[in-house]
């Protein structure tokens, strides 16, 4: 890959925004000799990456949970806070009484880092509202992001996420289905808000099988793409779910079935890892090799939220290599096509080829496993940051990085 990639040439990118022609410098230079560019950038010495696609993140929230940190350094467990009232609950009270206009604000902000670090497709969450109005509110809030930012968003409703306080289980699957994907629907046919998934937290005191099954369906019933939270903490049998409804993605998956695995490589659903999650709340690694070796679409995320904190799909895709075993190569593929595939954008991003989208990442090394390897280091060595061809994010303290 590295080959190609060094001798191809960002100049090449049409107004429409999409690639028109990768290869060899001196071939294109020649079949473009008579065109004019807004920009040339010279990529001698550095590498061209397709931009990188998280597939997973609830960037879309207020209120501070930096104390939930201290009290899981100090042994409690992600369940143990969630049941006493904490985290999500916590950012849910939160993220009610926040304006839309202070929702936008914090997931602008936090747009802007996804993209510095790399990121130029990035699927986004609600799901801290739990009731109709916040989350849509919330919805509106990535709309406006969509339309005010750069990066590219798919949108998730995530309405099921967490059973509200005052609320069955059974009760809150009623009100989503009754209410709330009724009203979605409406607003999707009226143009005023795009959502492109439906996701469910299938978890043992959360939402059971039997509830995710239905709220899934009848999210799928209204258009939108399966991709849900499963097989976290307990083995729940998501991915045979998953499987069955035809799930364009699961995430997660620590504790999958040997059968969910089968079940989901024969269903070409695909699994997005989340390496934060599991290194933060010190879960069993989900097994990366196992889905590999059986054929599953394995995608990246970086489970962005207040519970793991990290923006930084590099570090994700370190994480992946070091905890779950995924060469650099597996986990670059994880990050760019395999993660455009799980939001059904496979045909349009996530690599560089010829009328995809041109979003891609140069850095300023002639090796690009730099950029994992280097934990932590992509700030010093993403050069550009371009969407669409147009250059969105230009990194002046790169030019006085050695290439290693
Ligand atoms: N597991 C459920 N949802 C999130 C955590 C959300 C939160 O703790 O606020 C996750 O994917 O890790
Ligand atoms: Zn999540």
């Amino acid at each position: 890959m590295s080959s190609w990639i060094n001798e191809c040439l960002p100049e090449h990118l049409a107004r429409d925004g999409c690639i028109k022609a990768v290869g060899q410098a001196d071939v294109i230079r020649n079949e473009f000799s008579e065109a004019t560019f807004e920009r040339i950038i010279d990529c001698s010495g550095k590498c061209v990456l397709p931009g990188l696609v998280d597939a997973h993140t609830h960037p879309v929230w207020a209120g501070d949970r930096v104390h939930e940190f201290a009290m899981k350094l100090a042994g409690a467990s992600y369940m143990e806070i969630h049941q006493a009232g904490g985290g999500i609950h916590f950012t849910v009270e939160h993220t009610r009484a926040a304006s839309e206009a202070e929702l936008l604000a914090g997931l602008q902000q936090r747009l802007g880092r996804m993209l510095r670090a790399g990121s130029t497709l990035v699927e986004c969450k609600s799901g801290y509202g739990l009731d109709l109005h916040t989350e849509l509110k919330m919805l509106r809030a990535i709309e406006r992001a969509r339309t005010s930012t750069d990066i590219g968003i798919s949108s998730t409703y995530c309405g099921a996420h967490a059973v509200p306080r005052g609320k069955t289980a059974a009760e809150a699957t009623d009100d989503i289905i009754n209410n709330h994907l009724p009203k979605l629907k409406e607003l999707k046919l009226s143009g005023e808000i795009q959502v492109n998934n439906i996701d469910v937290f299938c978890e043992k005191g959360v939402f059971d099988l039997e509830s995710t099954r239905r709220i899934l369906q009848a999210g799928k019933d209204i258009g939108l793409q399966i991709n849900f939270h499963g097989d976290e903490l307990h083995p729940m049998k998501s991915a045979e779910l998953g499987a069955e409804l035809g799930a364009r993605a699961i995430s997660h998956l620590e504790e999958v079935s040997d059968e969910g695995i089968v079940a989901m490589a024969r269903a070409k659903c695909a699994a997005v890892l989340l390496p934060t999650t599991a290194y933060m709340l010190r879960l069993k690694q989900p097994q990366a090799r196992k889905m590999l070796e059986e054929g599953v679409i394995v995608a990246l995320g970086s489970d962005f939220n207040p519970n793991a904190y990290c923006f930084s799909m590099p570090m994700v895709m370190h994480l992946a290599c070091v905890n779950m075993k995924m060469s650099m190569n597996e986990a670059l593929a994880a990050a760019t096509i395999n993660a455009a595939y799980a939001l059904g954008k496979s045909d349009t991003h996530g690599s560089l080829e010829v009328g995809k989208q041109g979003d891609l990442l140069i850095i300023n090394s002639s090796r690009w496993e730099h950029l994992i390897y280097q934990f932590g280091g992509h700030e010093a060595l993403i050069n550009y940051v371009i969407v669409k061809g147009k250059v969105i994010y230009e990194n002046e303290r790169c030019e006085a990085m050695g290439s290693y």
